[in-house]
């Protein structure tokens, strides 16, 4: 396997009045090709600068980032990159193929190409027949499954998902994740996603990336040995799942990758009676 994508050392402080605000620090990790990696960290933590500054949507202010062996300083033409909210990435006032082949126009294909890209990308998310129709007129699932079509239309080197399946019901969801899964495999396309649910980095990835709290850098990079084949029922209810689901949530917690439950806990009530301490010091000194 070659490596697709290489960050490195990466930091991206955002400019602030009095002082600047790290919001990655010193980040590092590769993708192979034909990998789906996911990246699970807490709430605020550093996500979407992270994927920002990978899609060159920002420009980091240090370390690097590769994308099949070329530094990307700007937007790269290969990548493509689907956002949670697909309301406002679709365009309400194109047709769902003029949606899908509206970025093939930017890499000079013609028109007969850009119509057998869209018929082709919609067919392998289940969507032919609707090519007509508009955005507004299909439910919110369909629409994320338009948003994934366009990015895979352009067949990209990488393909960014930034909690692409935040903002759909959980039946919807499941739905959605078996699809990028098997389109994915079927593609052996290179994907990331980003996403704060524990469970859902388990069941998509092949590697699950736990990031730190705030300023974002990797915690632990855990291969995912759930086979390829994967169930929303039976996959979820292994031990194989519920154990790496556990470590996840452990490493997001605070812990350190391979301390049990039982040590963090400890770990957690004698920080927590230090800080009761400290407090009870403090309070007395006041009086
Ligand atoms: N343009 C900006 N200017 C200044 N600070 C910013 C900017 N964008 C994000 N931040 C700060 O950087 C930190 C990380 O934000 P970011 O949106 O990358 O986190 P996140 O993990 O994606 O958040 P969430 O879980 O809410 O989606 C936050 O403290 C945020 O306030």
């Amino acid at each position: 396997m070659s490596t697709m994508l290489e960050v490195k050392g990466l930091t991206h402080s955002y400019a602030e009045k009095k002082h600047a605000h790290v919001a990655v620090a010193d980040l590092g990790f590769t993708v192979e090709a034909g990998q789906l990696a996911c990246i699970v960290g807490p709430s605020g933590c550093g996500k979407s600068t992270l994927l920002r500054c990978i899609a060159g949507l920002i420009k980091p202010t240090g370390g690097s980032v590769r994308l099949h062996d070329d530094e990307v300083d700007g937007v790269p033409e290969d990548l493509a990159v689907v956002f949670q909210d697909y309301s406002r990435s679709l365009f309400p006032w194109l047709s769902v193929r003029q949606n899908v082949e509206f970025p093939l126009r930017w890499r000079g294909l013609d028109r007969a190409e850009r119509r057998a890209r869209a018929k082709e990308a919609l067919g392998w998310v289940g969507l032919s027949g609707v090519d007509d129709k508009f955005p507004w007129q299909l439910s919110g699932g369909m629409q994320q499954r338009v948003s994934i079509a366009r990015a895979l239309a352009s067949r990209p080197a990488l393909l960014l998902m930034d909690e692409p399946f935040a903002s759909v019901d959980a039946q919807t969801r499941f739905e959605l994740e078996d699809l990028l899964r098997r389109v994915q495999r079927e593609l052996g396309s290179t994907v990331l996603v980003v996403t704060h649910d524990i469970d859902e980095s388990v069941y998509l990835g092949d590697r699950v990336l736990v990031l730190s709290k705030s300023p974002a850098s990797i915690v632990a990079d855990l291969p995912v040995g759930l086979p390829a084949e994967r169930d929303q029922i039976t996959t979820r209810e292994s031990a194989e799942f519920v154990s790496l689901r556990g470590e996840v949530a452990r490493l997001l917690h605070g812990g350190t990758p391979g301390e049990s439950a039982e040590e963090l806990a400890g770990r957690d009530l004698a920080e927590a009676e230090a800080a009761e301490e400290h407090a009870g010091t403090r309070a007395k000194e006041t009086l």
